[in-house]
C-alpha cells in the first residue's frame, strides 16, 4: 500500500496552487497542515484522481494514477471539503443509494450501510431525514460514504470545519480508530486536529512542501525558536514586527507572550519547549526546511 507523488504541480490559468511536491505515504495517518489557500484541497483532489496534476506524476502502488485511475478509485473514499447531501432523504437511504451508484448489489448495499451507521454512531437517526442533521452528523454521514467501498485509502478534506468542539473530538477519534490498515489523508488548517492521531505531519503552504516528519521531528525544527515574556500590552504590538505571536495571555503582571522568532523578540525573553502549534507556525513563518526534516 504505497502513494507516491514525484514533482506534482497544479497550476490554474498560470496561477501555482501546488509546486513540486515529492512525498511517499504509506499506512497510518497522514495529517496535510495549513493555512487557508495552501493547496491542500487541490492536492487531495489529485490523489482521489478528481483533477490533473499539471506536471508531476502519482503513483498507486507502482501503477501512474493519470494514466490508469482505476486501480487506485477501486479502493479509494473521498470526503470532498463541500460534502453535499440530499436533504429529504434518510442517512440510510442516502448511503444505499450511494452504495447503488458504486456498483454494490442490494443486499450486500444494506448490510455494508447498516454496519457503517453502526459504526459512525447513527444507527438511532439513520432513519431520519439528513438536512435535519447536525454538521458533526452529516460528517460523520460523509465519511460513512466515503467507507462504503472499505477503502485503502481515505483522504479526507478539512473534515472537522464547522463542527463543535465535542463533535470534533468525536470526529478525530473515529478517523484514528479507522487508520489502523490503511492510508487516511486528513487535510486541515488547526493543529489539534491531527496532533492526536497524525504519526506522520505535512506541512504545506502556498503550494509548497515546507516540512514532513513525525510529530516529534517537527518539535525539534522548532527547537530554540520558541520564546515567553511577560510585557505590558502597549509592547504587543512591537513584538508582533519581530517575531510571529502564538499565544497571548493577560497576567496581573502584564501579557504573558509566546513568540516564534530566531532570536530573543524582547530583552529577557526565556527559550521555551516548542509545541506542535509553534513547530506548525515556524514552518508557515520560516522558508526553508532544515537538513533531516523533510523526508
Ligand atoms: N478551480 C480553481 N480555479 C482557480 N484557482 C483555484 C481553483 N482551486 C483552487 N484555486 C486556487 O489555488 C490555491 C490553492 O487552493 P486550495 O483550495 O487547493 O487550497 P486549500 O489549502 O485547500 O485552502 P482552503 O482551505 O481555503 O480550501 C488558492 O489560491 C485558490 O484560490
Amino acid at each position: 500500500m504505497q502513494l507516491e507523488l514525484n514533482k506534482v504541480t497544479k497550476t490554474y490559468r498560470g496561477k501555482q496552487a501546488v509546486t513540486d511536491v515529492s512525498m511517499r505515504i504509506g499506512p497510518g495517518v497522514l495529517g496535510l497542515l495549513g493555512p487557508n489557500g495552501a493547496g491542500k484541497s487541490s492536492l487531495m483532489r489529485i490523489l482521489s484522481t478528481i483533477t490533473r496534476p499539471t506536471s508531476g506524476t502519482v503513483t498507486w502502488n507502482g501503477t501512474d494514477i493519470v494514466a490508469r485511475p482505476e486501480p487506485l478509485r477501486r479502493v479509494l473514499g473521498y470526503l470532498p471539503q463541500d460534502f453535499g447531501v440530499y436533504p429529504n432523504l434518510s442517512a440510510r437511504e442516502f448511503l444505499r443509494y450511494l452504495a447503488a451508484v458504486k456498483g454494490l448489489s442490494t443486499r450486500s448495499a444494506k448490510e455494508r450501510v447498516d454496519e457503517l451507521l453502526e459504526l459512525v454512531n447513527l444507527t438511532d437517526t439513520g432513519s431520519r431525514p439528513v438536512g435535519k442533521f447536525s454538521g458533526g452528523m452529516r460528517q460523520r454521514v460523509g465519511i460513512a460514504q466515503a467507507l462504503l467501498g472499505d477503502p485503502e485509502l481515505l483522504v479526507v478534506d478539512e473534515p472537522t470545519v464547522g463542527l463543535d468542539p465535542e463533535e470534533r473530538m468525536r470526529f478525530r477519534n473515529l478517523l484514528g480508530d479507522l487508520s489502523s490498515d490503511r492510508i487516511v489523508i486528513l487535510s486541515t488548517h488547526i493543529v489539534s486536529d491531527i496532533e492526536a492521531i497524525a504519526d506522520d505531519i505535512a506541512i504545506l503552504t502556498a503550494g509548497e512542501l515546507r516540512r514532513r516528519g513525525t510529530p516529534e521531528e517537527l518539535l525539534r525544527s522548532a527547537d530554540g525558536l520558541v520564546w515567553e515574556a511577560i510585557v505590558p500590552i502597549d509592547a504587543v504590538a512591537d513584538i508582533r514586527q519581530r517575531a510571529t505571536i502564538t499565544r497571548t495571555v493577560r497576567t496581573s503582571q502584564g501579557v504573558r507572550v509566546r513568540a516564534v522568532a530566531h532570536t530573543p523578540p524582547v530583552p529577557g525573553a526565556r527559550p521555551v519547549e516548542p509545541d506542535l502549534e509553534d513547530a506548525y507556525v515556524s514552518a508557515v513563518h520560516t522558508p526553508i526546511a532544515p537538513a533531516g526534516v523533510t523526508r
